[in-house]
């Protein structure tokens, strides 16, 4: 590890490169968790993941401690000023050396002449904490989300908008999924017991939750594939799409493939042709593969024009993991909130159309397609679905166990699932 890494500095670095460049945390973390300890890693995305999840408060509270923000080449500041409140109001690093460290980040950012300034705002800001956090959780910016997005979600979702806000605001649990083909759930988990950890039954056959995040290199047997990452709802899917052994299967936008080995945990006899647009995703489609031993067909490929990557080929069911706005996976990838813009919910809903009714003549008659999405927005979910029955007399919604008119959407639950919508279509 380098000496003297300011995980302050390093943690504005990256939140500006987020909310200024559009970068998303997700992508940009790992590289600078490389050359970190695992405790300074962890130190690093707590920093980064709670200034995403807490940014309007702590923009409101800067707005109330500085006349005016950092602009231009100190920008960075202003984030590393985040940082600092950041500590100050929801880590148990001790409040000197949140100062300290955070005060210490301007130097290593080569602005020491605002030491000064950063250490009179931190400090003020500890005076008057109480007060100022009292009167900014006034504002609608206590609810943590972006106006446009608040919006949508009130008009969308009356009754349960604020459900949706605050379970989006939590840290999210971590779920597993075990591979039925080496463990049913009950003789993994005496496994993991056996280590003194502790995980709770899910709603789903193979669902574990663990009562508290660990690192994946801790649970038995993770590396011979007994066990995988994956949220509760993302686990409904493969189990909504029924897949057999024998039958033809394709999973389209796979990548990185957590629902296509979850297919062939349930029907490993499957042929399953795995295709995503992203050719660097799809490394991470062939490593898990790897990881669980499994055989699958992956090609690169646009959803949109099957016939390049697949010819005149008909598939027994489909899984369309469709490219969507993510609003039911915030508080995974609170980054979300400030990468997304109004005007990407409609061109999202065209691109899934679109993958939609190009893929649909793929689907052999009597065959099941599985539509799903990890968003809580109508217009890529009910309304897409509605529109496209509406123009396909040969398909019909089958109805789902929680579901109304033509899908399921859940949405994201503190100790439950992340926000997820599914439509099984069959084919006449
Ligand atoms: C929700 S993610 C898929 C997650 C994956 N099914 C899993 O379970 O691990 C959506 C995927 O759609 C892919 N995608 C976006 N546009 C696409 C297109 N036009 N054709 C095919 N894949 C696309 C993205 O690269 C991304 O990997």
């Amino acid at each position: 590890m380098k000496k003297n890494t300011n995980l302050r500095s390093l943690a504005a670095q990256l939140i500006e490169r987020v909310v200024d460049k559009g970068e998303s945390l997700s992508a940009i973390l790992p590289g600078a968790q490389k050359n970190l300890s695992d405790k300074d890693g962890a130190l690093l995305q707590e920093l980064c993941f709670g200034v995403m999840r807490t940014l309007p408060q702590l923009e409101a509270l800067i707005g109330k401690l500085m006349e005016r923000p950092l602009t231009g080449k100190q920008r960075v500041l202003h984030y590393l000023i985040m940082v600092g409140l950041y500590q100050l109001l929801y880590t148990r690093v001790p409040p000197h050396a949140a100062l300290a460290e955070t005060v210490a980040g301007a130097e290593e950012l080569k602005r020491a002449n605002l030491k000064g300034l950063l250490n009179g705002v931190l400090r003020q800001f500890q005076r008057q904490q109480e007060t100022l956090v009292a009167e900014v959780d006034q504002g609608t910016q206590r609810y943590l989300h972006p106006g446009w997005l608040l919006k949508r979600l009130q008009t969308a979702w009356p009754e349960q908008w604020q459900q949706i806000v605050e379970a989006n605001n939590q840290r999210p649990p971590m779920w597993l999924r075990v591979n039925r083909q080496h463990h049913a759930r009950d003789a993994w988990l005496a496994l993991l017991e056996a280590t003194e950890k502790h995980a709770f039954a899910g709603d789903a056959p193979d669902a574990l939750r663990l009562e508290a995040p660990t690192a994946v290199g801790q649970l038995p047997g993770f590396e011979q594939g007994w066990v995988t990452v994956q949220d509760l709802s993302a686990q409904r899917c493969a189990l909504l799409l029924e897949p057999q052994d024998g039958e033809s299967i394709l999973d389209l936008c796979a990548a990185p493939g957590g629902k296509t080995t979850h297919i062939l945990e349930i029907a490993p006899q499957a042929n399953v042709l795995a295709v995503d647009v992203d050719e660097q995703r799809l490394t991470r489609v062939r490593e898990n593969l790897q990881r669980l031993g499994m055989q699958a067909d992956v090609r690169q490929g646009d959803g949109r024009t099957p016939a390049d990557w697949c010819g005149e080929q008909q598939f027994d069911r489909i899984l369309l993991d469709a490219p969507c706005s993510a609003t039911g996976v915030i508080r995974r990838h609170p980054d979300i909130k400030w990468l997304r813009r109004d005007r990407d919910i409609a061109e999202l809903a065209s691109l899934q159309q679109e993958i939609l009714n190009a893929v649909w003549p793929r689907l052999k008659r009597g065959g099941t397609l599985l539509y799903a999405t990890c968003s809580v927005l109508p217009e890529e979910n009910h309304q897409q679905i509605s529109a496209f029955l509406a123009a396909h007399p040969d398909a019909i919604a089958e109805a789902l166990p929680q579901g109304q008119d033509n899908g399921w959407q859940v949405f994201p639950a503190t100790d439950g699932g992340d926000g997820f919508f599914y439509a099984k279509l069959m084919k006449k």
